[in-house]
């Protein structure tokens, strides 16, 4: 037996070991519930305790039939770890057997290296082979890196990764990352084929990537990351890191991820539940709003008025629109009280109500705030004549009839769809220009707001007004994703949404923002999510596209007008042809035949107008189509990705099809070309009829 053997049948009966030890955690869960049940002292603990194990319980039934662990520590100190995704111990009061990657001791997996080895002095990954559901995980080989020790280098022991990869350790990458130089099981895994939905990363993740997931709690950050850097594999890992760490603050405070589609959250939302966390509420901001608000979006606007309607100035004309119901009382107050009448006259009323304006609370608890100050005005009047009144005076005479009839007159109560109504029906407001004002105003206003048509930029004007008249539930943290294509409002709505101690975990990259209103600068956009001064990082190193289609990538970099780093490719694969076709077609189908000879998923990616007509030539030859985001099991191979919708997808093989007909879609075309050029996982197939727009002609004529 050689020494890898050897190490390889030791770690198969250590993981028997882990797998008979997880048995027992679930098979103790399940008895817990019953006993936790029955001697909990009251009902309501009883339902407490029971819920909380019943969910442990389910958890670890449900645990994923895949490795228990991928990497281990061997600490100069004698200490030995091995980290998975979830902690398992043989017993509660024994030193667990697998490490949650999450652990504070698991960290060094990640972050030591040979010039800072962290008191490691061996750290092992392991590879294993594809698995699927029902089967159990086989160990198929392990890569030791030797951080310190008597070699005093790193190299690789072992060897016999997946795929045959091992025994490459040690070379450096064309780009020289962390992941290339550090050996062949990482770099298999990166260059994975892709099929069905993302995966988690646990096991692969790289020194910048873990600094992030990693933030403290309270830290809000902006990662501008180019294509493929793992900007949404950072954002999720990171909310597992959370709520693994501050578990009782996070669940709490709520946690919320953000991104831009369903597609997009379709593909992403096995991420979390494989790294143990089911319970994370996933949704797009649109959706979040619509709920919020109680409206779906039922007009279209042109996208003169969605671009008023999304200016950050609207904050300001909304909430002007808000208090110009606020106005002076117009006589005095007289409250009856027995034998007296308390009367408050106009002038001192003004006062009070300026007071509270001035204050600008949110319009709502203005009102309230109002109601106390009238009467505490009206208490010291009745002190002073009839001696000490108590609570239930200050609360019979707040919700007297004369009371609230003037606050109904100087501080109405006011739905937020009563007030965009008035604002739209008839728009003012002096910060709008005459064209603007133009371009909002409705053409036929309904007859009450109660029947109006909103669109989804009124929605989140909905929200906005809804936030200045009552303050918004908060979440303790936010991951917000594709974050440059959030208008100034739908910011504001995010911002709204974390607490005054919550964070934001903002991904996103400039070269990619595709909206009418997509950010230019970081700064500016941060502003807008209330986290002006959240630390911004750069990631550059990219795990998805390979180096030839991040090279074409990068030469369109220029005339997308904002200033970024460029991406590097960590992927030492990949293969980018560029064809000029006559019939596009019947190029794509047989493009899309002679990809689907090879591993892997297909995109096919063209512009929003050619979607029905392409998919439709697909159908027609035979070839079976999906939808963006249909990631279950059993569905086609082939997807046909209008680029509008390809935003965060990605796919092994994609056949970009008229890339001139996504540049030309609207200003922001030359980006939606940079989103759709970088989906590619392994391979780029461009095929055109027309010439190639400009800087992806001059770069292809260059290359
Ligand atoms: N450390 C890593 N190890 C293995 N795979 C990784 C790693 N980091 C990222 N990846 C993979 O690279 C791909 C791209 O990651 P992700 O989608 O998170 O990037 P992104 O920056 O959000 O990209 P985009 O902006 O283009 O949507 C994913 O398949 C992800 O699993």
């Amino acid at each position: 037996m050689t020494p890898l053997d050897h190490d390889l049948h030791q770690e198969r009966a250590f993981h028997d070991l882990c797998r008979a030890a997880l048995t027992r955690m679930a098979d103790g869960a399940a008895e817990r519930v019953v006993t936790g049940e029955d001697v909990s002292a009251s009902g309501a603990d009883a339902e407490d305790l029971g819920y909380h194990l019943r969910s442990h319980a389910k958890e670890l039934r449900e645990e994923p039939p895949g490795p228990l662990f991928f990497g281990r520590l061997d600490h100069t100190d004698g200490r030995r770890h091995h980290i998975g995704r979830r902690r398992v111990s043989a017993h509660p009061a024994e030193p667990p057997l697998v490490v949650d990657w999450r652990a504070p001791v698991a960290r060094a997996f990640y972050q030591a290296r040979p010039d800072d080895p962290q008191g490691v002095r061996v750290r092992r990954r392991f590879g294993w082979a594809p698995y699927s559901k029902g089967d159990s995980a086989d160990l198929t080989g392990l890569e030791d890196e030797h951080l310190q020790g008597p070699a005093g280098a790193a190299g690789t022991g072992g060897g016999g990764g997946t795929g045959g990869a091992a025994g490459e350790a040690g070379e450096a990458g064309a780009a020289g990352g962390a992941a290339a130089r550090s050996g062949g099981l990482l770099a298999a895994e990166i260059e994975r084929p892709r099929v069905g939905p993302m995966r988690d990363i646990a096991a692969t993740i790289q020194p910048e990537q873990d600094d992030l997931v990693r933030a403290p709690l309270g830290t809000s950050l902006c990662v501008q990351g180019a294509p493929g850097t793992g900007k949404t594999a950072v954002g999720l890992h990171r909310a597992a890191y959370l709520l693994y760490t501050h578990p009782g603050r996070v669940q709490r405070a709520g946690l919320l991820i953000l991104g831009p589609n369903r597609a997009f959250l379709a593909y992403v939302s096995e991420v979390l539940p494989a790294l143990g966390e089911r319970d994370v509420r996933q949704t797009t901001v649109d959706e979040e709003i619509a709920r919020a608000v109680g409206h779906e979006p039922r007009a279209e606007d042109t996208e003169a008025a969605a671009a008023v309607k999304h200016g950050a100035r609207m904050a300001a004309v909304l909430r002007r629109a808000l208090y110009a119901r606020v106005v002076p009382p117009s006589a005095e107050l007289a409250v009856p009280d027995g034998a007296y009448r308390w009367r408050l006259p106009a002038d001192e009323l003004a006062v009070l109500v300026e007071g509270v304006r001035a204050e600008a609370p949110p319009y709502l608890v203005g009102r309230e705030r109002l109601r106390s100050r009238v009467v505490r005005a009206l208490r010291t009047r009745a002190e002073r004549r009839a001696g000490p009144v108590g609570a239930a005076w200050e609360r019979r005479v707040g919700r007297s009839r004369p009371v609230t009839a003037l606050l109904d007159a100087c501080w109405p109560r006011v739905a937020p769809e009563q007030v965009l109504a008035e604002v739209l029906a008839d728009p003012r407001d002096p910060a709008l220009t005459g064209a603007e004002r133009a371009a909002i105003r409705w053409a036929r206003p309904p007859r009450s707001y109660r029947s109006a048509r909103w669109t989804a930029a009124d929605l989140v004007l909905l929200d906005e007004l809804a936030g200045q008249l009552e303050r918004t539930a908060g979440y303790g943290h936010i991951v917000l994703d594709e974050a440059q294509d959030l208008s100034p409002m739908q910011c504001r709505a995010v911002a709204r949404r974390t607490s005054a101690s919550g964070s934001l975990t903002v991904l996103g990259d400039l070269a990619q923002g595709t909206t009418p209103w997509a950010a230019r600068d970081w700064r500016e956009q941060l502003a807008h999510l209330g986290r002006p001064d959240a630390r911004i990082t750069a990631l550059t190193a990219g795990y998805r596209v390979p180096g030839a289609v991040v090279d074409l990538a990068n030469r369109l970099l220029g005339a997308l007008g904002v200033d970024v780093p460029p991406a590097r490719s960590v992927r030492r694969d990949g293969e980018v042809t560029v064809r000029a076709v006559t019939g596009l077609e019947e190029a794509v189908v047989d493009a899309v035949r002679a990809a689907l000879d090879r591993e892997g998923s297909i995109g096919v990616v063209v512009a929003d107008a050619a979607y029905e007509r392409l998919r439709g030539a697909l159908e027609a030859a035979g070839v079976a189509t999906g939808h963006p985001g249909d990631v279950a099991a059993g569905a086609p191979r082939v997807t046909v990705v209008p680029a509008g919708l390809a935003k965060g997808l990605e796919y092994d093989h994609v056949v970009l099809a008229e890339p001139a007909a996504v540049a030309d879609a609207g200003p922001r075309g030359p980006h939606r070309l940079y989103v759709a050029l970088t989906r590619a996982v392994s391979r780029l197939d461009v095929l055109h009829t027309r010439p190639l727009p400009g800087e992806l002609g001059a770069a292809v004529g260059m290359s």
